[in-house]
This record gives C-alpha cells, structure tokens and sequence, in this order.
C-alpha cells in the first residue's frame, strides 16, 4: 500500500509516538470541542437543555464551515499529504471528532501500543463498548503495526473474538503487533484490555499489500 514512510512525531525511551498527538491548534481545539458536543449531547437532560437553541447554533456553525470547504478532491489531496495520514482517521485522527482520538507509539519490540478510555458515544450493550468500535479500533492498530513492521497493507480479514464486555468509562489498552510477512499476505494481532490486563477483545488479520495511490 502506498502509504509512503509512517511519520513520527517523538521518540522517548519507551518508544515512537506515531499517530499526531492533539496540538494546541486551531482545528485540534474545534474538533476537540465538536467532541465534546456529541459526548454532552447523549449526556445532557432532554427535557430542560434549550436544545432548540443547540440546534439553531449547531447547524450555524455547520452553514460557516461548509462555506469554507474546498472541493473534496482538492480536500483529499490536502488530507493524504505530509502528516496530514495520521490527522484525520476515525481512530487516531486529531482532526476527527468521531475519533476518541487515540495516540499509538511503535516499541522496540515491533509492537504498537496506545490507551484510551471510551464513553458514551462509543456505547453498545449498557455501559460496555459497541463491538464494532473495537473492530475498528483494532483494525486501525493492526494497520498502523503493520506501518511500523515495515510492510503496510489493505485488510482483507478481520477475525474478532469477543471475550468479555469491554466497559467504558476505564482505561484501555490496545496493542497490535505484525506477526509475519508471506509474499504480499502480512498476519497481524492485536487486542483491547482492561488495567488489570483482563482481555476484552483480540483479533487476529490477514492484510494483503495492495497498491492504493493517494489523491494528487
Ligand atoms: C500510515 C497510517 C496507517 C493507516 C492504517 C490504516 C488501516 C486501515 C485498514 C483498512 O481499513 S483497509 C480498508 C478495508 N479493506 C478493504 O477495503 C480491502 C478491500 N479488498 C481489496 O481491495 C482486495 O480484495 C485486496 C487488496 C484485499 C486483495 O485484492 P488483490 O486483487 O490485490 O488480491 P488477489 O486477488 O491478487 O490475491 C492475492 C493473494 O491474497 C489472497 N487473498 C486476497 N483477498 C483475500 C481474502 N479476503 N481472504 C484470504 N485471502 C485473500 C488471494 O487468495 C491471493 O493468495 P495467493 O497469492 O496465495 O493466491
């Protein structure tokens, strides 16, 4: 996959930061904000919030911003250039509000490593994450493990295994780490768990090196 080399951002004793941590910018603070929305949205009291007025307000700010949006093939080109790859994704993505964001660091073990803790927004069974969040949580992880293995690809299975409620609320743990490499069939693992080490969800993917040009 044409991905080019993985940008970094710093590197500590304890590993590589490669995802863009949220920065003290612009767009990081508004995206932050509109995450902030949609959490207080499924938080707020629906009888006594004016939401009426959140409404009004919500779709003016929505009117300022389309009036400054680009075409969106000019947009993608600006997306998939230099650092913007790790901006705007649903998992890592600063610039993303459907991200929690999640920052991932590469170890010296050939691992990727990142913790979160998720809330109502990414809700499934009462209390607990949606199981197709941690889909997509882990395929992301997987994906950037196999950035960081050195052999990027497209998944072409995912296989998931459910082994308890992953609750929200409490600090998570997401890993993954490239597993092998066959010809253009990369295997790859990862998994979400609890701090006490208890794991939620692992999975396992086949990604296959396939040739997916960025926008130019
Ligand atoms: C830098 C930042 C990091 C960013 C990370 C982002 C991670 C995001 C991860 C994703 O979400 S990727 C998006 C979801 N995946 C897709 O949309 C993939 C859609 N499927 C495809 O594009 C193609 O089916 C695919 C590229 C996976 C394979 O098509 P190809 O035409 O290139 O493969 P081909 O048919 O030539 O098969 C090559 C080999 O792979 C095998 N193969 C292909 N698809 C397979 C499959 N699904 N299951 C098992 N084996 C499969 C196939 O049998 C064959 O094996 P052999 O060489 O032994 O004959």
């Amino acid at each position: 996959m044409d991905l080019g080399s993985h940008p970094t951002f710093e590197s500590h004793d304890d590993g590589t930061v490669l995802t863009s941590a949220p920065q003290d910018a612009p767009v990081d603070r508004a995206t932050a904000a509109a995450r902030r929305v949609v959490d207080a949205m499924l938080r707020t009291d629906r009888a006594n919030a004016n939401l009426d007025r959140v409404a009004e307000e919500l779709n003016s700010i929505a009117d300022h911003l389309e009036e400054h949006a680009p075409a969106v093939a000019e947009r993608l080109i600006d997306m998939w250039n230099g650092e913007g790859v790790t901006r705007h994704d649903p998992v890592t993505g600063p610039e993303n509000a459907i991200a929690p964001p999640i920052v991932l660091e590469g170890l010296s073990d050939g691992s990727v490593r990142g913790e979160v803790t998720l809330t109502m927004p990414y809700q499934g069974p009462p209390g607990c994450v949606h199981g197709g969040v941690s889909a997509l949580i882990l395929d992301h992880v997987l994906g950037v493990a196999n950035a960081w293995g050195g052999q990027a690809g497209m998944t072409a299975q995912l296989n998931v295994r459910y082994h308890r409620p992953t609750p929200l609320f409490e600090p998570l743990t997401v890993t993954g780490r490239q597993m092998s490499v066959e010809g253009r069939k990369i295997n790859t693992v990862g998994s979400i768990t609890t701090a006490d080490g208890e794991v939620c969800v692992s999975v396992e993917g086949l990604f296959i090196d396939a040739a997916v040009p960025r926008p130019r």
